[in-house]
């Protein structure tokens, strides 16, 4: 029986997907909130980490181990990288790497350190099933390259960047950590991000402005999704 685990990292990600569910068990662990539904005999279970890649890691680990869940669906807001990614847009991650893992003073690219991968690959049938789901919906969305990092990055010297050394079409602070925790426990699992800022001078600014509105775009596409799993 299929449970599915649905992660956001700031509260304002996953508030739009709670409105969807009532009858909503609260579960505290690990100084977290866990939040139980079923829906059409589905079971889910949404949280938001708190930011980063260190809350990330242990909000996805806990959903796979604790609540067992055997499928991870990301859903969020982005900075966007790709010049065709405008705020609101929404982005399908078809790798995700770490633009802020750095031993490149050993000979290693950046984004590596032994035993890992500079890129963890999502769900090729999760992804599929979503751009059915776009397609049905005439939403437009672009499949990419997601990096990852413990920044909020607000500079074009920092974008610039993560474009050349990863060729990132969007940024943001969680997503990779999922994919490593995902792919080391054989869980399979998607991100999807809608786009918040461009991760540049004014970045801080717009993400403020658009952070409800994108995480709801985001939010939406994300209950569609669900619909058909
Ligand atoms: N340009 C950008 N750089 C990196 N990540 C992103 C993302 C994606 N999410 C949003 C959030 C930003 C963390 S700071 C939020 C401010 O907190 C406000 C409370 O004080 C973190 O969970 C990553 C959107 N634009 C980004």
């Amino acid at each position: 029986m299929t449970k599915i685990a649905i992660m956001g990292a700031m509260e304002e990600e996953i508030e739009p997907l709670l409105a969807h569910f009532d009858n909503v068990n609260i579960v505290e662990f690990a100084n977290n909130k866990y939040y139980e539904v079923s829906y059409k005999g589905v079971e889910i279970v949404i949280a938001y980490s708190k930011i980063g890649k260190v809350f990330a890691s242990l909000t996805a680990a806990t959903m796979i181990e604790k609540f067992e869940c055997d499928t991870l669906l990301f859903s969020g807001v982005a900075g966007g990288i790709n010049p065709k990614l405008k705020i609101g847009d929404l982005i399908i991650a078809d790798k995700l790497c770490q633009h802020d893992l750095d031993i490149t003073a050993f000979g290693h690219p950046n984004g590596f350190v032994p035993g890992g991968s500079v890129f963890v690959e999502t769900s090729e049938k999760l992804r599929t099933i979503a751009k059915d789901v776009a397609k049905e919906n005439e939403l437009n969305v672009i499949e990419g390259t997601i990096a990852t990092g413990d920044q909020f990055v607000h500079s074009s010297e920092r974008k610039d960047f993560i474009e050349s050394t990863f060729k990132a079409d969007a940024l943001e602070m969680e997503g990779a950590s999922v994919a490593v925790v995902c792919d080391s426990l054989n869980v399979p699992f998607f991100v999807l991000r809608a786009i918040s800022d461009s991760a540049d001078g004014g970045a801080d600014i717009d993400f403020d402005e658009f952070l409800k509105s994108s995480a709801i775009n985001s939010a939406n596409y994300m209950i569609k999704i669900v619909d058909k799993l």
